[in-house]
Order: structure tokens, then C-alpha cells, then sequence
């Protein structure tokens, strides 16, 4: 729809009012000039009421038009106004004529004219038939008014300071080019426009010369153009002022011909856009700097309905703008947030605040993306908010990333499971005080002899072995219970609403068959088992890491009881930990305070009945407890590592007693010492003892190591070349505990040791149980066979005593020759044997 407006100039003070019109009238027309003072543009679609009320107040039939009445006896230049109009609007113009004298009525298109052009050109009609009355206007230049002969510019005659100063307002200029003369004229405010390189009358050149250098051939084409074609139009070009500022003008240029069609003048307007192309200027610059963004824009309305989206937006979801215009952006949508967020952000923008934050979003595709969006307000000249500004980037990768890294965070890598970070923070929600706390159990597994696997298989073979195992241990719990990978071959779980023991063993037994069934992993079958420690809570402890804790106490008495087999924490296990904290803080310091002796148990050649080595056993006089066994702390300073300064102090002392007895002239006794796994593993193990031994400066044969059989057996070829190591040193080494550690007969061959010490366990129950006898039989006898001495440790009885005699076991320890003796009490046991020699 065309917009139509009307152009209705209201002037200043000098204007000469009709005396037609009545005072009202006039009074009226004053009010409207003292409101406007300048030109007035009226658009008639939006203000049909306020026009009506001009046309009343002007005596106009049609509020669509507005005239100007001029003194009903002047000549009107109709002819010129005529002229000077686009064809298009000149019978509108005509028709509106209703008085012979001048009445003007302009309905011009905004799209089509220069609204300061129609205005100017109107006030200078205008001017023109006000200011010349007809008794002013000599009759001859009256007659002779004449396009063809107006060499003299028309608007020189209009010049009144109404006119000069509506230009002003407006910034607006008019200029007339005569074709006849070259001259050029312009209107002083023209000369403003320009910036006041011209003068009101110039010739061609020097209007050129005001001119930007690089617009001059572009205006001067066009000047050509109306010159010699007679083409009409505007144009926009540059100008340099004075103080070398550089201005934009907006130039309108109309062709008055005379009869025969000849061009007699160009005249039209400029006015000084300058600030207006700032603006644009500025517009197209944050126009492409949207245009152009990296990140996706869109503009909606305040309804939410999509007006505009940047080609990213575009490129990123797949939508053309035309798709989605006047659509709700899925951005927004309440299927995506949840409505607390919905309202917070509605709330937020429509107060007028920006509002930032993730939001899910849709491509073309369906697919749902996350984009971290920054909505801004947008607020009209009027200060109405009218539109939101929505600029966003795309975080879906930035999420995954995120996401992955949470992952890698809290989930095992290799199974999957949750990790010992993650176990644990769902472990410590069931303790947050703030929520009820239902009855669950924690399992903790460790896989048995999974090491040796690990490491005879190779490492891949292991790795396969614990994702199978995760896999088994989750086919084994409840939906929301977990199963999680602590860390190497330790697993644990949580069953929640853990209602009775039944339910609980029921799931452990599962576990362990689970775990027991064989696995085919790189063409080898493979059996393992695993040892459960199971835990209550909130019974058992009041903390997630004791819980934890008393798991694990219980999962190694599990293996402690012969592995594949699941146990309870109890209160004896809680008591054993409290022991073990107390004893791991007291040992340091308990050696220090000489605490720890030794005690020695004699071993008799079962022939003679001679003493001939006694086994060095370690106590601790504690100062509350007593003297406490070394079955009660060997383990925790084992576990602790303490084991190496106590083996150390122990390897000592008794050097000392063999140098001391060795003085007495008990030379040809051995002092046997116990060495626990730790000692026997630790590199400087063969340095320590061959410094100790030329310290004290005793016969290294004099020294016996007793090390267990199980011990042994963990890693048999580090354990021979230790072994080999020690002999080389000329200790003696036995192997303690022979029979229970399921060692073959084979092995037996392959290792260096000179003395095999047989367990109590096949001593005990001699002579009531026939196998012992017959197992102590064949063990002395293999023995024998592989030149090693053997001693029979735990005899309590003589028929023990006889039976082992007659087996020729070669020596005896026990409670029927003696208990553990301290070193006086050794001294005086020794002396009285060779007393009663
Ligand atoms: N690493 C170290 N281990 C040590 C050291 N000192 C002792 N130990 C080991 O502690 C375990 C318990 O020893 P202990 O309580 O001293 O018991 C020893 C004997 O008292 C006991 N024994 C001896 N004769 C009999 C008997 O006729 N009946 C019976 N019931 N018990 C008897 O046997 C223990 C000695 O056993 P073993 O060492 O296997 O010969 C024990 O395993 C010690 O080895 C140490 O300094 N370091």
C-alpha cells in the first residue's frame, strides 16, 4: 500500500496571511505555525483525525489534501508548479487547484519523492506567489513571464528570511543551473549545506571545485546527463568544506524545458546528509558485523516470534530465516526447559535484563543440540521494549568434552564401572545426615592370585580378565546397587535396602561362583577366585572410609581363611584394627625404648640330645599389655614396613647372643632367625647381613635364616637366586613350616636350603593319626635324600619324641625339652646340659 502523505508548510511570522480567511481561521493557522515553526510532515494514514482537522481549519474539502491560499488576486505561477512536479503527480496536483489564484495541494509518494525537495519546492512556490503581489509586479515581466526567457533564477526572487530560515531548519538547499548561461545560483543555505565553499552565484567550474575530488567525474556526468539529456534524478555525492571536513549531500535535480522541449534550466535541492549517512554508516558496519558473526543470532519480537537470524544461525541448524519467521525458536520452548527455568527466564528478560545460560536447541534435522545463549533486551526510540536479541554458541562440544571428562573422572577406564572416587561419593550421600539412612552393605573383593596371572599371562590377558570380572559382578547385584572398580584387581559393591543377612549372602555366594566359573581368554583357560569382606551400614561404622575399612578387614580375613570366601566385619575384627592402629603408632618408639627381646628356644639333636641351635623368637614387653606375641604385631609391622628396622634389630641381637655364647664356649650353636616376606624381598637384605656378620665377627655358620615354605613359593626362581645368595654368604637357611604350604617335592630339589623344619601341624597328632606319622615319615626321609637336615618343630610328647627318634629326624623343638628361654635362662639350660655331660 502506498503510504500517502501530505506536505503542509506552516510559515513564519512574515508570511502575509488572505485577508478571506476569517479570524478563527486565522487564529487557528497561527496556533499551527507557532506549534510547528518549520516543515511539518503529516502522514495521513496514521493521523487521518489530525488532518481532518487541518482541512477543516483550511476550508479543505478533502482532509487528503492540504492547500495554501494566497492572496485570491495574485498570479499564480501554476504553469511552473505545474512543471516542476513528476508527471505522476501533476493532474493530482492540477485537480487540486480550486482557486484561480495560487492553491497548491501536493499528495506525493514517500517512496518515490524526496520529502525535503517537495517541501522546498513548495515553500519556494509558495513564496513566490506571496511576495509578489500583483501592484508590486511590473505588468510587463508579468507578460513576459516566460520559462523560455527566465535566464534569471527564479528562486532569487523568493529569497525572504521565512524561506532562508525553513532551509536552515531543514539543512536544505536550492540551486538553479542555467543551461543558457552556465551559471550557476544557489540559495544561502545552500551555501551552508556546502559547507560555505560556494557562493550564492557561481559558474560551473567553481562548483566543481567544491566538490570531493573523487565524486567530481561521477557529478559531472550527471550534470552532463541533465544538461544535454534532460535526465532527472538524485544523486549522492561529497563535498570538501574549507577546514578540509568532508560532507555528504543529497542532491534532487528537475529539467525545465520550454515549449519546444529544450532544456532552459536544471533546478532542484541538496541538503547535507552527513549525519544521516553517519548513521548508516554505523548501521551497515553492526548490520555486517551480525551478518558476518561467528555466532548465531536471532532477533525476536516481544511475542517470541522469530523476526530475523543471522546466516550462522543458518548454517548451524539447517533453517533459512524464511522458514522460521514469525515461528517460536525451539531455543525457547517449554518442551526443552523445565518451567522453574522457564519462568526465571521469561521473567528476567521481560524486566528488562539480560539473561545467559544453556539452552537446548533443534536443527533442521530433529537433532537436539546445547547452545549457551546471552538474550538481551531491545527498547524502540520510545523507550518500549520491543525485541530480544538472542546471540548464541554453539556447546555441544564443549558439553561433551565435558562429559567425557566426567567420565574419564568418575568411571573406570577399562571396565567401565564406576570408579573409587564415584563408589565413594555415592557411599557418602548414604551417610549425609540429611536424609534417611536405610539398612546397606558394602562388599569389598580382591581377586585371589590375580598377580600371578597378571603376570604370567601378560598384562592383556589380565586386563581382559577384570572386564569379564566386572561384567560377572554386575549380573550379580540389584538395579541400583552398584558395582565398582577400586583400583587393580580390587572391585566393590554397594546393595542398597540391604533388608536381611540372607539377601546379603545370598548375593555374596553368587559373586563367588560367578567369579569361580572359568573364563577362555586368549586360547587359555583360566580359573580364579576371589575373597570377600562385607560390611553393614550404618551398623558397622559412622563414616564412609571406616566402613570401607572394616571391609577390608573383613575381605582379608577371608583370604587369611583359605581365599574364595566371603566374611563379615565383627567386633573382633574392629578390636584387631584398633590394635593394629595402636601397635603401627607404638613400634617405633617401643624399639627405641628397648621394649623388644628376644627369646630362645632350644632345638636338641634328637641322638644326642644335645643343644645344638636355638630359634630366636621376639616378644614385646609392653608397658600396659604385657609381654605381647609376636603373632600379634609380626603382621602390622609387616603391613607398615616397620618389619625392616625390628629384622634388622633382630639379625643384631642375635649376632650378639652368638658372639656371647661363642665366648662362653658355646660356639657350635646356631641362633636360627625368622624372616618375614617383606625382609626376604627387600634389596638390601643380603648387604645388611653380611655387614651385621662382620660387625659382630661371628662364623656365618653360626647363623641360621628361617623362611617360610609358603613364602618361598610366591616367586620360586627370585627365591632360589636369594637363597643361592645366602648360602654364598655361609649362613644356614631353613625352610619353616614345611608341608603346609602345598610346595611340590620337585621344587624341594631345586631349592638351596640345608635345614627343613616340619610344621606342628603333622607333630601335634602323632601317634594318633597314622597319615601325619606316614607324611613326617616320607618328608624326612625326601630330606634326607636331598642332604638336608631335618627338624621337627611343636613336640610336646615323648611318644612324639620317639616316634621322630626313630624316623631319624635329626633335630627336635618343643615344649618338652624347653619353652621360649631369655638369654640368661639359655645360658643356664646350656650350661646344665653340659653339666650332666
Ligand atoms: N618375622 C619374624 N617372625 C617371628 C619372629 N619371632 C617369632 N616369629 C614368628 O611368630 C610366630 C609366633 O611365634 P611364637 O609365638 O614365638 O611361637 C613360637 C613358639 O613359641 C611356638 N612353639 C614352640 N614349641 C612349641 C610347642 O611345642 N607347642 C606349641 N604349641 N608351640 C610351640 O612355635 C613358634 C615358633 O614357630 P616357628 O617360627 O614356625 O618355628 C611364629 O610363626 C614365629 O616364626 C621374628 O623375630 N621375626
Amino acid at each position: 500500500m502506498a503510504v500517502c502523505l501530505v506536505v503542509a508548510i506552516v510559515l513564519s511570522e512574515t508570511l502575509l496571511l488572505p485577508h478571506q480567511i476569517d479570524t478563527q481561521v486565522e487564529a487557528r493557522l497561527t496556533e499551527i505555525r507557532d506549534d510547528l515553526q518549520r516543515l511539518s510532515v503529516v502522514e495521513a494514514a496514521q493521523d487521518r483525525a489530525l488532518l481532518a482537522q487541518y482541512a477543516e481549519v483550511l476550508n479543505l474539502a478533502d482532509p487528503d489534501h492540504v492547500f495554501f491560499s494566497t492572496d485570491a488576486s495574485a498570479e499564480a505561477p501554476a504553469s511552473e508548479v505545474l512543471q516542476l512536479y513528476p508527471s505522476e503527480s501533476s493532474s493530482a496536483l492540477a485537480a487540486s487547484i480550486k482557486l484561480p489564484s495560487l492553491r497548491a495541494t501536493i499528495t506525493a509518494d514517500l517512496r518515490k519523492h524526496n520529502l525535503g525537495y517537495l517541501a522546498a519546492l513548495f515553500v519556494g512556490l509558495l513564496l513566490a506567489g506571496l511576495r509578489r503581489s500583483p501592484s508590486e509586479q511590473p505588468k510587463e515581466e508579468v507578460e513576459s513571464r516566460s520559462i523560455a526567457q527566465a535566464d534569471v533564477p527564479m528562486m532569487v526572487r523568493r529569497s525572504d528570511g521565512a524561506f532562508a530560515s525553513c532551509h536552515e531548519l531543514a539543512q536544505f538547499g536550492c540551486w538553479e543551473w542555467c543551461a543558457h548561461s552556465g551559471m550557476f545560483w544557489c540559495s544561502p543555505s545552500l551555501a551552508a549545506v556546502m559547507r560555505n565553499t560556494l557562493a550564492e552565484q557561481v559558474d560551473q567550474e567553481t562548483f566543481f571545485q567544491s566538490l570531493y575530488p573523487g565524486d567530481r567525474t561521477m557529478v559531472l556526468k550527471a550534470a552532463q546527463a541533465m544538461l544535454h539529456e534532460g535526465s532527472e534524478g538524485e544523486i549522492d555525492f561529497r563535498v570538501s568544506t574549507a577546514s578540509g571536513e568532508c560532507r555528504h549531500i543529497h542532491l534532487v535535480s528537475r529539467v525545465l524545458r520550454d515549449d519546444e522541449q529544450r532544456v532552459v534550466k536544471v533546478v532542484g535541492t541538496c541538503q547535507d546528509i552527513t549525519e544521516r549517512k553517519a548513521v548508516e554508516a554505523r548501521l551497515r558496519k553492526l548490520s555486517s558485523a551480525i551478518v558476518q558473526s561467528g555466532s548465531s543470532i536471532m532477533i525476536i519480537d516481544i511475542l517470541g516470534a522469530i523476526e530475523y537470524v543471522n546466516p550462522k544461525y543458518s548454517e548451524v541448524t539447517g533453517f533459512a530465516l524464511e522458514e522460521i519467521e514469525g515461528k517460536q525458536p525451539d531455543l525457547l520452548s517449554r518442551k526443552w526447559l523445565n518451567s522453574e527455568r522457564y519462568e526465571l527466564l521469561w521473567n528476567t528478560i521481560m524486566s528488562g535484563n539480560n539473561w545467559r545460560g544453556e539452552l537446548q536447541n533443534r536443527n533442521k534435522d530433529g537433532s537436539l543440540f546445547w547452545s549457551l545463549a546471552s538474550i538481551s533486551p531491545v527498547y524502540s526510540e520510545y523507550d518500549e521494549l520491543t525485541h530480544f536479541v538472542i546471540v548464541c554458541e554453539d556447546v555441544t562440544e564443549l558439553k561433551d568434552a565435558h562429559a567425557r571428562m566426567e567420565r574419564l573422572a568418575l568411571y573406570d577406564e577399562l571396565t567401565g564401572l564406576p570408579n573409587r572416587r564415584l563408589f565413594f561419593k555415592e557411599l557418602a550421600e548414604l551417610f549425609d545426615p540429611t536424609t534417611e539412612t536405610s539398612t546397606a552393605a558394602v562388599m569389598l573383593l580382591d581377586l585371589d592370585f590375580f598377580k600371578a596371572i597378571n603376570d604370567t599371562q601378560g598384562h592383556g590377558t589380565g586386563d581382559q580378565l577384570l572386564v569379564e570380572v566386572a561384567e560377572r559382578l554386575v549380573s550379580c547385584i540389584g538395579e541400583g546397587d552398584i558395582a565398582a572398580r577400586l583400583g587393580g584387581d580390587e572391585f566393590a559393591i554397594l546393595i542398597r535396602n540391604a533388608h536381611n543377612v540372607n539377601h546379603i549372602e545370598a548375593v555374596a555366594e553368587a559373586i563367588l561362583d560367578a567369579i569361580a566359573k572359568p573364563y577362555y581368554i586368549n586360547s587359555y583357560d583360566i580359573q580364579i577366585s576371589t575373597s570377600v569382606g562385607l560390611a553393614w551400614l550404618p551398623k558397622d561404622a559412622d563414616t564412609p572410609e571406616s566402613l570401607l575399612k572394616h571391609a577390608d578387614l573383613a575381605m582379608y580375613q577371608a583370604k587369611e581363611k583359605g581365599r574364595n570366601q566371603y566374611r563379615f566385619f565383627n567386633e573382633n575384627l574392629h578390636r584387631q584394627l584398633q590394635t593394629y592402629v595402636q601397635f603401627s603408632r607404638e613400634m617405633p618408639r617401643a624399639l627405641d625404648a628397648g621394649e623388644f627381646i628376644l627369646q630362645y628356644q632350644p632345638q636338641l639333636d634328637l641322638t644326642s640330645s644335645r643343644v645344638v641351635s636355638v630359634e630366636a623368637l621376639l616378644r614385646w614387653e609392653h608397658p600396659n599389655k604385657g609381654l605381647v606375641s609376636p603373632d600379634a604385631f609380626i603382621s602390622v609391622a609387616e603391613e607398615t614396613g616397620f618389619i625392616v628396622s625390628l629384622g634388622r634389630w633382630v639379625l643384631e641381637e642375635a649376632c650378639l647372643t652368638i658372639r656371647e655364647m661363642a665366648a662362653l664356649g658355646f660356639d657350635d650353636v646356631r641362633v636360627a632367625i625368622n624372616l618375614s616376606s617383606r625382609q626376604f624381598r627387600d634389596p638390601q637384605l643380603l648387604s645388611m647381613i653380611q655387614q651385621t656378620i662382620a660387625e659382630f665377627e661371628i662364623n656365618p655358620a653360626n647363623l641360621e635364616l628361617e623362611i617360610t615354605e609358603s613364602l618361598l613359593m610366591q616367586d620360586v626362581e627370585v627365591a632360589i637366586e636369594t637363597l643361592q645368595a645366602l648360602q654364598h654368604l655361609g649362613v644356614t637357611v631353613a625352610i619353616d613350616d614345611f608341608g603346609i604350604g602345598y610346595s611340590s617335592f620337585n621344587y624341594l630339589k631345586t631349592l638351596p636350603v640345608d635345614v627343613l623344619k616340619i610344621d606342628r601341624e603333622f607333630i601335634k597328632d602323632i601317634p594318633d593319626h597314622q597319615d601325619d606319622m606316614e607324611i613326617t615319615a616320607a618328608i624326612i626321609s625326601m630330606a634326607h635324600r636331598l642332604s638336608m637336615r631335618v627338624v621337627a618343630e611343636g613336640i610336646e610328647t615323648k611318644a612324639q619324641h620317639q616316634f621322630l627318634a626313630e624316623q631319624s629326624c635329626d633335630v627336635g623343638q618343643g615344649f618338652l625339652f624347653s619353652q621360649p628361654l631369655n638369654f640368661p635362662e639359655l645360658l643356664s639350660f646350656l650350661c646344665r646340659e653340659l653339666g650332666e655331660e
